[in-house]
């Protein structure tokens, strides 16, 4: 897969353009990621899922919580306490940003916090103290104050790419507010997540459209937006929920990929074991939905924040430097 070269950005853009057979985003985005998915999973040689594991593990989970621990935004982490159309400009910029686990490691962490956690308290910092970037701030945001708000170094390319994510959000927005281009969404998560998708590069990760799905169900757990269809979502299909399966012996990897993935070796976005583990944490998890009666959504939060604890970060999760996620 050739990457593709971005004029503002003098450098490619790794996870563009997408695999040439994913499907486009449409008003059935998420039943398009299930189908999408489930024939990656069907033709998997490096990933398989272990399906009576994956009933144990539930049984498991749900003695963990899984069904009572209601998933929330942490206030610690995010700027929540401003007003509706604060916290969602906050939100909006924020999952526009919300990927660069590839290159996590090597970026300036704050004590106690993962890679996620830094940006997202980072950009909750400067809103509590200088308010949301004006779509013009955002439209000509440029990567030396970037890496200045979210106490980066300069030059870094994690934070260039921010950059133009945000730069290309300040030219979604063109001259509404957040809360109108909520507004045009109707009360359909589904609708804003193929709006994002379709106005955006960096959102439009195809067959999966993991931070178009993510935007929506965020907006909704801050109590800023009211959908009526959230449940149609699939989950979030990043790496920390497919290593968490992984840890839990829900997903087997072929034992060449496991001992790359120990090793810390960057599995190129697109790449057949990229996909494999994304499609197949989101089919397993959509055989969790079934058990347990939970949206695939919560399923994800909840395993998500399982994966912060240490025996999962004593085990290295697979990396890829990609847009998205
Ligand atoms: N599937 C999924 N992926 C998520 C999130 C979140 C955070 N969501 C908030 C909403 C409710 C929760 O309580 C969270 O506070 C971040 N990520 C992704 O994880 C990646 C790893 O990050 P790290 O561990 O820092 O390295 C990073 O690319 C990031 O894009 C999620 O919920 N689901």
């Amino acid at each position: 897969m050739t990457a593709v070269a971005d004029r503002s950005l003098g450098m490619t853009v790794p996870g563009l353009p997408p695999p040439a057979d994913a499907p486009q985003p449409a008003l059935d985005l998420p039943e398009r990621v299930r189908a999408w998915t489930r024939r990656i999973v069907e033709r998997a040689e490096l990933v398989r899922i272990d399906w009576q594991q994956l009933e144990r593990a539930v049984e498991q989970w749900l003695s963990d919580g899984l069904t009572v621990q209601a998933p929330a935004l942490d206030p610690s982490d995010h700027y929540l306490e401003g007003s509706r159309a604060e916290v969602c400009a906050y939100l909006l910029t924020l999952d526009a940003i919300n990927f660069g686990s590839g290159w996590f490691p090597t970026i300036r962490k704050r004590p106690g916090r993962s890679g996620y956690r830094t940006i997202a308290s980072a950009l909750a910092d400067h809103f509590r103290t200088h308010g949301p970037w004006s779509n013009e701030d955002l439209r000509t945001l440029d990567a030396a104050t970037l890496a200045r708000v979210l106490d980066q170094p300069p030059g870094h390319q994690l934070i260039e790419l921010y950059a133009r994510a945000l730069r290309d959000l300040g030219a979604f927005l063109a001259d509404r507010t957040p809360l109108e281009v909520l507004a045009d969404a109707g009360r359909s998560a589904v609708a804003l997540a193929c709006t994002l998708a379709r106005a955006m590069p960096f959102f439009d990760d195809r067959g999966f459209w993991k931070r178009a799905q993510i935007t929506a169900n965020d907006l909704a757990l801050a109590g800023v937006a009211a959908f009526d269809d959230l449940d149609r979502l699939t989950i979030f299909a990043d790496n920390l929920v497919p290593h968490v399966l992984r840890v839990d012996g829900v997903l087997q990897y072929a034992p060449q990929l496991a001992h790359k993935i120990d090793q810390g070796v960057l599995l190129p976005p697109g790449s057949r074991a990229e996909l494999e583990i994304r499609a197949a944490a989101v089919c397993a998890c959509e055989r969790i939905a079934e058990l347990t009666g939970l949206p695939p959504r919560s399923i994800d939060v909840w395993l998500w924040n399982r994966g912060q604890a240490a025996r999962y970060k004593a085990v290295p999760r697979h990396r890829t430097r990609t847009v998205f996620y």
